[in-house]
């Protein structure tokens, strides 16, 4: 059996970015993963101020949007680093919300999806031949959390 995910009010939509599960990091409130993802698209650039305005956006489609201008410049190492930020925020959500934790815990060793019609790195794609980068992602961040788990019982 595999894990389908995509949208953040369908099936396993926790799994998703676009969840509403805030994280914190050096300090600072982020709405969503994906807030905290588009954002550091723009960090060492010239403008910084739209990390502020990504991360005040209401909705993660709309950080999102922002990110995604076509009209902005973003960070030129951007493609050798966004894996690891991703990560790293991605982890932070599931270890700050547990109940969230629980339900990515409970998929075993189920092989996670992200189903989206449209992307081919982070999903699967319209044919699912794509990379699924976020939901091996999520299968990583997933055998940490239990390594952790079973550190601490142990300990
Ligand atoms: N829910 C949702 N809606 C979309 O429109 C999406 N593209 C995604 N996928 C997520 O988009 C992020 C990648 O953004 P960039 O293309 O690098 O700007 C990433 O969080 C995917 O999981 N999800």
């Amino acid at each position: 059996m595999t894990i389908y995910f995509y949208k953040v009010d369908e099936p396993y939509g926790c799994f998703s970015n676009f969840s509403p599960h805030g994280i914190r990091r050096k300090g600072l409130h982020w709405p969503t993963v994906e807030h905290y993802y588009q954002a550091h698209k723009f960090i060492g650039v010239e403008d910084e101020s739209i990390i502020t305005e990504i991360r005040n956006a209401p909705t993660p489609d709309e950080a999102a949007k922002l990110g995604r201008d076509p009209s902005r410049t973003i960070r030129s190492n951007w493609d050798w680093v966004k894996l690891g930020i991703m990560r790293e925020a991605v982890l932070a959500k599931f270890l700050t919300h547990l109940e969230i934790q629980a339900i990515l815990l409970a998929t075993e060793d189920l092989l996670i999806v992200e189903d989206s019609p449209t992307d081919y790195f982070w999903g699967c794609g319209a044919d699912r031949t794509g990379q699924n980068h976020l939901g091996q992602m999520l299968m990583s961040v997933r055998e940490e959390i239990r390594g952790r788990l079973q550190e601490k019982a142990s300990s």
